[in-house]
């Protein structure tokens, strides 16, 4: 059969040949041409295997319910039982229902996910957007170890759940920095693509980029190339965090720094990924406001290590890594209070000195989080005292206390509206235009009227996770920092 695999007609003909009962449940484009592409070559499953997955199917016929908590809004069939529906219990007469008791009791199924090399060749880096990149990573790494006084600035939406809308703020950012407006500031988009949750919850633009439960992450993966792309090409270097241990494979090449967060900077599997990635990491102190825990993660993080990962190919292999010395602490507060006073970031700085870490003590605050209790009007109260750490002068000579120095990041979660929405329970983002971009939005002030033409819509430019600032806002924040940061340098630097 000459069927080349990736043409149009090949799908057409492939989406129409593959048996009905094998399609995935509401599939995005890229689930079901990679699916009808891996269905021909996949191997036989094992009787186990197979067994699992049509009785996925015929429950999916049936239309066997999700429970009610679930995100899912595909059927999850019942777990096995026993003919009086009872839990299944090992039957040790017979091997083949001992196995029902070993495999995939509570995996409900197994769908293809594609290559990161595939993904890398569809969408190549461009020069623009690799000359952004390498830049802002030499700069980043410039600023976190010390050589530059300027401040390293992460803002941006909390999630992206809109790849127009990311595109409108990244253009908004742009003109600005373009302007030459915060000449002390090396800006990055906050560009999340996922969101670590306390229980459940939207985990973001590459887990479940329709918003509805249908979970299409190899069109997830593929949104999200294609954005950090175009916002790179324009200019504009990213930032994300690093939440799964595979998805760095399709998109970190566009990344300039990356981020472990709260609930991840104690896990030996981040601290390993972070030891190999080609540009700088912060960690966030733990959710309990742990400094230590971040401290760990740094030395553990500079240090070589083997592990086992993935490569561009989706094989399997034992990774090795040199160690990364662009690692920093995050300072976002927690369970026991708010942490990015000039009294936390003294006792964060001399700790770091302490631990004995061979990086030089760096330190980002996030305005957001822990250190804004989640109300994102105190964002800009964080940024003032921030403003005020960075400038106070003590002693006879009054010079810069030392921990002023090492304050080298901030963090903003803002967006294009402040505030946040929650999605609403029928939603899917195939069906609002204000999300996939059809409708191009010129003039904020109209979108009021957008929200009620009979469709279950988002908010245009307000978060779906955290709360942020609107743009006005981070403005005004900005100007702030840099206006601190100029003079923090003439206080280091009084001749130039
Ligand atoms: O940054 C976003 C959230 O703080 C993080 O994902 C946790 O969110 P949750 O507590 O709402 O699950
Ligand atoms: C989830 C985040 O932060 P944290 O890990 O601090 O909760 C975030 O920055 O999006």
């Amino acid at each position: 059969m000459n069927c080349p695999l990736f043409s149009s007609k090949a799908t057409e003909y492939l989406v129409d040949n593959i048996p009905r009962k094998l399609r995935l449940p509401r599939a995005g484009k890229f689930d079901s041409l990679l699916l009808a592409a891996t269905t021909n070559s996949a191997p036989i499953k094992p009787p186990h295997q197979r067994r699992s997955r049509i009785i996925a199917e015929m429950s999916l016929k049936n239309g066997t319910a999700a429970s009610n908590d679930s995100a899912f809004r595909f059927p999850i069939p019942p777990e096995q039982s026993d003919d009086m529906g009872k839990p299944l219990v090992p039957d040790f007469s017979d091997d083949e229902k001992v196995k029902q008791y070993i495999h995939d009791r509570r995996v409900i199924g197994y769908d293809p996910l594609l290559a990161p090399s595939f993904l890398l060749h569809k969408l190549p880096t461009s020069s623009e957007s690799l000359r952004t990149t390498a830049l802002a990573r030499y700069r980043a790494s410039q600023i976190i170890q010390g050589q530059s006084s300027d401040l390293l600035v992460i803002v941006g939406p909390c999630s992206i759940h809109s790849p127009a809308q990311a595109l409108h703020y990244a253009r908004l950012l742009k003109t600005q920095v373009d302007a030459g407006r915060f000449p002390r500031l090396l800006i990055l988009m906050r560009t999340y693509f996922e969101k670590p949750r306390t229980t459940i919850g939207w985990k973001g633009l590459i887990n479940d980029p329709n918003i509805d439960g249908s979970f299409a992450i190899n069109d997830g993966l593929q949104t999200a190339r294609k954005l950090l792309h175009d916002i790179t090409s324009m200019g504009i270097p990213v930032a994300s965090e690093l939440l799964d241990t595979i998805s760095p494979q399709y998109i970190s090449d566009l990344l300039s720094w990356g981020a472990i967060g709260a609930r991840t900077t104690e896990s030996q599997l981040h601290r390993e990924l972070a030891s190999g990635v080609s540009f700088p990491i912060g960690f966030k102190n733990g959710t309990d406001g742990s400094v230590s825990t971040a401290i760990d993660a740094m030395s553990s993080s500079s240090h070589p290590h083997a592990f086992m990962g993935v490569t561009t190919t989706g094989l399997a292999s034992i990774v090795k890594t040199r160690g990364n010395d662009d690692v920093h602490i995050i300072l976002r507060g927690g369970s026991s209070g708010p942490n990015f006073s000039s009294e936390h970031i003294q006792d964060a700085f001399e700790k770091i000195q302490k631990s004995g870490t061979r990086t030089f003590p760096s330190i980002m605050v996030d305005c957001s989080h822990g250190n804004s209790q989640k109300n994102h009007l105190n964002q800009p109260k964080v940024i003032t005292s921030l403003c005020k750490t960075l400038t106070s002068t003590s002693g006879p000579e009054s010079s810069l206390p030392p921990h002023a120095r090492h304050i080298t990041g901030v963090m903003i979660e803002s967006n294009i509206r402040e505030g946040k929405q929650s999605i609403p329970s029928s939603y899917s983002a195939t069906r609002d235009s204000l999300v996939n971009g059809a409708k191009i939005i010129s003039n904020l002030d109209e979108l009021e009227t957008d929200k009620d033409d009979g469709e279950v819509k988002l908010k245009y430019g307000v978060s779906i996770t955290d709360a942020c600032v609107d743009w006005d806002m981070t403005m005004t924040m900005l100007d702030e920092l840099n206006e601190a940061v100029e003079r923090r340098h003439q206080l280091l630097h009084p001749s130039t």
